[in-house]
This record gives structure tokens, sequence and C-alpha cells, in this order.
């Protein structure tokens, strides 16, 4: 098993990645919880909900809540009816919630944690590739119609259990989706990792890579955060492509496009806008290759208004005073922030739709 630990202002946490660990929780969990409540989706509770239940059964009085799969779940509806369930249970100041899934079931647990009884334990059991990302930092949020994560808080789990053995009933679309924000660590950390993501295939994935860049995307994540837990200022860059992602995925419909296709789509025009108005030489035409080569829907820039993208970007929480602000790259592995102008963004993004149609 391995491990590696983060500090936050509240406390210090692990986060232990090792196969089969969701059948041993009651050696890696403290003990004296009142009582546990397990938070999963419908899909994750058919895999892994009975090993996780049964390993705790020493451990303290299980219970379980289930919200439909979906990033739809990531809701005022569905936060309230969690709420409900915790008040029914009487789960006290020393219970826990566990947070079984993707990024959606660690956003949406873990923002019940942080609001019911103002704050109880939490702990994050990635079970996608994604959630290397989402279940490190303490970043918990539901999405509000109009824009994602609007609502929610920065809390940190108590600890971070990642079976990497879950991920292996992962579907081909969840690994694509996984490695947008694979691909967005090793933009921000290391040009090399960057070109050898590049050249490869993610159906020819071994185990092994896929373990190797779980492990180092985790250590970007961490060391950003332990720097600036507030976003007060470099955490931004872990936020590289999520301007248009975040505002592509309300304008469609939660759900209708993964997170991290999303996002790997808004690299795109992030590389475009670094190359084409600040003069950096990104590899544009690689990555585009990359994005073809394993099916991300960059159609989808064919779907979309500009000007109305421009207009969800302005409720991105990097905007301040209606001014949209970018996270680019002067070169791989050296980000910065810049404010854009909307004329700007509506003409480079009019250009990369008209590149990438027909593709
Ligand atoms: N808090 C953060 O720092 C942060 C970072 C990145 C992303 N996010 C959020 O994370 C969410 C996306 O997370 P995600 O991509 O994990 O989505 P998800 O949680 O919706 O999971 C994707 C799909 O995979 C299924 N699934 C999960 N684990 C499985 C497994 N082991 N085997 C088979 N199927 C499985 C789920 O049921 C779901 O249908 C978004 O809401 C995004 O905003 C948050
Ligand atoms: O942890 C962060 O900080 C990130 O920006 C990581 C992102 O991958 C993640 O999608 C995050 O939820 C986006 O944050 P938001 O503040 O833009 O909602
Ligand atoms: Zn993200």
């Amino acid at each position: 098993m391995a491990s590696v630990t983060v500090r936050s202002s509240s406390h210090d946490y692990e986060v232990l990645i090792g196969k089969g660990l969701r059948r041993n929780l009651g050696e890696v969990i403290s003990s004296g919880y009142t009582s546990i409540l397990v938070i999963t989706d419908s899909t994750v509770q058919d895999y892994y909900l009975q090993d996780v239940q049964e390993s705790l059964a020493e451990a303290a009085p299980v219970f379980s809540a289930v919200v439909p799969a979906g990033e739809s779940s990531k809701s005022m509806g569905r936060y309230e009816d969690l709420l409900d369930r915790c008040v029914e249970l009487k789960l006290d100041r020393n219970s826990l919630i566990i947070a079984l899934g993707g990024g959606m079931i660690g956003d949406l647990a873990g923002f019940v944690a942080s609001t019911y009884l103002r704050g109880i334990d939490y702990i994050q059991m990635p079970t996608t590739i994604l959630a290397h990302d989402s279940s490190v930092g303490g970043k918990v949020a539901i999405n509000h119609p109009k824009g994602k994560n609007l609502i929610g808080s920065f809390y940190h789990p108590v600890k971070v259990i990642y079976d990497m053995e879950t991920i292996e009933t992962l579907p081909e679309s969840e690994i694509r989706s996984g490695y947008g924000e694979v691909i967005k660590h090793a933009f921000l950390s290391d040009a090399e990792w960057a070109h050898r993501l590049l050249k490869g295939k993610l159906s020819e994935l071994s185990v092994d890579q896929l373990e190797n860049d779980l492990m180092r995307g985790i250590q970007v994540k961490a060391s950003i955060v332990e720097k600036d837990e507030r976003e007060a200022g470099i955490r931004k860059y872990l936020n590289l492509g999520h301007t248009l992602a975040h505002a592509i995925e309300a304008e469609l419909g939660y759900g209708e496009i993964t997170h991290g296709e999303a996002v790997a789509v808004g690299l795109l025009l992030m590389m475009k806008l670094s190359n084409d108005l600040k003069g950096a030489e990104l590899p544009l035409q690689d990555y585009k290759e990359w994005l073809i080569r394993n099916h991300y829907p960059i159609s989808v820039l064919n779907r979309i208004h500009p000007e109305q993208m421009v207009e969800k970007m302005k409720l991105d929480k990097k905007t301040l005073r209606q001014k949209i602000n970018f996270v680019l790259l002067h070169e791989l592995s050296d980000p910065y922030v810049v404010e854009i102008e909307e004329n700007q963004l509506v003409e480079h993004m009019s250009l990369l739709m008209n590149e990438v149609s027909g593709e």
C-alpha cells in the first residue's frame, strides 16, 4: 500500500492507495464512531457497497444512502434528501460519512458532511480515475442549474482510501474522462510526462502506467492545495481547461458530457489562447491528435455558441467584476492566470470551432 500525506489548516490526512482496501476498512478507519453512513450511487452500489458494509461491520452501526448515478445527482434536491437521511438516522457529531464513488459522490457527500451539524468527519473512497483529483483537496460542492459547483465549501476529508481494484470495472468512457484530469496534471507539472501521454493510446494503457499516472496526479494536486488551500493564488492553476469545461457542462445539461471530457475540450481552447494570443508554442496539433485518437467528443464544439459560453463563463469562480480569467501556459509546466477580453474569447472559440469541424 502506498500513501501520500496532505497537510491542511484543519488537519493532516492520508491518501491510502492499494488493492483490496475496501475489504479491510476496519484496519484503516479509526474506531469510536457512533455510526457510519455510506453514501454511494446506484451503479457503485451494485459493485462495492456490500464489501464496504461488511468490512465495517465491527466498527460501528453502518447505514447506506444511494442516489442515482450521474452528474444530475449533484443537485439541491439530492443534497436535501441526504440531509433528511442524516436527521432520520440521528447521526451525531461523532458519526462518519463515507463517500463511496466517483467525483460526483465525493463532492455531494462531502458537502453534506461539511454542513450537517456544521460539519462531521467524512472519508473519500474514490472509485474512478477522475476521482484521484476530486478526492484530494477538500473542494466539495453541488451544481446550480446555471453554473457548476456554485454552492459548496472547502472541507477536507479525514482520510482518502483509494482501492485500485475498484477502477477495474470502469467503462472506457470513464477511463477517457479520468484522463482529462490526468493530462491536466501533466500539462501543469511536467513536459516530459505530458509528451509521454500525448504519444499514447488509452486503450493500450498498462496497469503500471495507470497507477503511476494516478500517483503523480495525486502528488501534483496535493502539493498545490497544501500551498494554497483556499485558492487565493496558485490553486487556480488546477482550473486549467475548466473555464470552458464548466460552461459546456452547464449549457448542455449536467451529465450530457462527462466532466473529464469537457476538461479535455477546455484544454484545447487553453492551448489555442496560449499560442495565438500569448505567443506560446504548446503542442496543439499533437494534443488534437491525442483527443481524436482517444475518441474525445471534440465535436461538442459544434453544439455550442461562443457568445453563450462567454455569458456562462461569467459565473466561473475566477471571474471578478464580470472579467473572465483563464489559466494559460507560457509553456508546459508553466501556468499563469490572465484576463481575456470577451471579443477575443468569442473570436478564438469561433476559430477553434472551424478548425475542428468535420474532425
Ligand atoms: N472536488 C474536486 O476537486 C473535483 C475535482 C475534479 C472533479 N470534480 C467533480 O467530480 C465529478 C466527476 O467525477 P467522476 O468522473 O468520477 O464522475 P461520477 O462520480 O459521476 O462517476 C462516473 C460514472 O462512473 C460510475 N462509476 C463510478 N465508479 C465506478 C466503478 N468503479 N466501476 C464502474 N462504474 C463506476 C458512476 O456510477 C458514474 O456513472 C464532477 O462533478 C466534477 O465536477 C471535483
Ligand atoms: O481542486 C481544484 O482546485 C480544482 O480546480 C480541481 C478541478 O479539477 C475540479 O473540477 C474543481 O471542482 C473545480 O473547481 P471550481 O472551483 O472551478 O468549481
Ligand atoms: Zn475538474
